[in-house]
């Protein structure tokens, strides 16, 4: 079954004839399109169309497994209204701006618009074969450019030094950073997304480096907490019992768990170190074309793992006038378990 054959059928279950998709990451995985933040799409039972504007008529032409019309609002509306009307549209209510729904209510008044949620990505959650070969080429260079980058992290480089050569090691491979990367030095650790800073990294510190590269539109994710001279006992507790924690997560992966259990996992392991209190975000998430998407690994999660799912599972403590230590690994979920696609070294305090 196609990914337009999965959607029409969730479509169906969803109670909607049609739907208009705004989430760049959704216009991409539906019609190839791969600048997804100035394209819509709009799906019907029997047919699919590309909305996008001039500035991409080759490249819509080159990359669209669906048929364009190049235009701009408000003809972009009149003609998606031939389609549209009279049936019920859905939108995706977690991403559609209340101006933009407006404008569709405007032009096509006798459409119903309906709000729905996850319907394109439930169909992102598991992996292709293809999606996965990106994601798995994205953390290689990101491995590559860790392992180039690593023995720079010195006492007086700054933190935006090591973030800049990280991502010129990225570049120079053929792929762009995920995110801005975080290099979170000394105190500043303590901020779970510290961007990197003018600080100037001092001795005896640890420094959180988190890191992602993007090929094909397609994610990696991984943190590494790196010592510079010899950390004190306390920071060098902190990092072993966060370790202790993500491997003992890591080592639980395999279809069937819950991903809230995991998420307790981990922070009960960091709760029996007197630590639970610093943990201040959710165990991991889904990483694809978007860095962050489900499943969700928190303790409100109602999601169970799959095969071919891609996750990362990233504890952390921070706390506030010391530091923190984060170490997250990106993790495909198999048959019968789990691969680690993080192959980056880890610091043995
Ligand atoms: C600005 S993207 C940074 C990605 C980073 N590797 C990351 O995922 N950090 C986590 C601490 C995070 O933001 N987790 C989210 C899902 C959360 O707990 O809400």
């Amino acid at each position: 079954m196609t990914a337009l054959d999965q959607l029409r059928s969730a479509m169906r279950r969803a109670g909607v004839d049609a739907l208009w998709i705004s989430d760049p990451a959704n216009v991409r995985a539906i019609s190839g399109f791969s600048s997804g933040k100035d394209g819509k799409v709009l799906v019907t039972a029997h047919g699919a169309t590309l909305y996008t504007d001039a500035r991409y008529t080759v490249q819509a032409s080159e990359e669209a497994t669906v048929p364009q019309f190049i235009a701009r609002p408000p003809e972009t509306y009149v003609h998606a209204r031939d389609a549209a009307g009279g049936l019920r549209v859905g939108f995706e209510a977690d991403h559609l701006t209340v101006a933009l729904l407006d404008d569709l209510r405007d032009h096509w008044p006798d459409a119903s618009l309906v709000p729905v949620r996850g319907l394109v990505h439930g169909l992102r959650v598991t992996k292709t074969a293809r999606e996965l070969d990106a994601i798995r080429a994205a953390q290689r260079i990101a491995d590559a450019a860790f392992a180039q980058v690593r023995p720079t992290i010195r006492p007086g480089v700054t933190e935006l030094d090591v973030a800049l050569e990280l991502e010129l090691a990225m570049r120079r491979a053929g792929a762009q950073s995920a995110f801005e990367i975080i290099v979170a030095s000394g105190p500043n650790g303590a901020k779970p997304h510290g961007v990197a800073s003018s600080r100037v990294i001092g001795d005896d510190e640890l420094v959180t480096v988190d890191m992602g590269a993007r090929v094909d539109g397609y994610h990696s994710d991984m943190t590494r907490t790196v010592a510079v001279g010899e950390p004190s006992a306390e920071l060098r507790r902190l990092y072993r019992a966060v370790l202790e924690a993500e491997q003992a997560a890591v080592a639980a992966v395999r279809p069937g768990m819950r991903a809230a259990d995991l998420d307790r996992l981990a922070r009960d392991l960091l709760t029996g170190h007197g630590l639970g209190e610093y943990f201040a975000h959710s165990l991991g998430h889904g990483v694809g074309l978007d860095v962050h998407e489900a499943p969700g690994l928190r303790a409100t999660s109602e999601e169970v793992l799959e095969p071919g799912m891609v996750i990362t599972i990233e504890p952390g403590v921070y706390v506030p006038g010391v530091g923190g230590v984060r170490i997250e690994d990106l993790v495909l979920v198999t048959e019968t378990g789990s691969e680690v696609l993080s192959l980056a070294e880890k610091e043995q305090l």
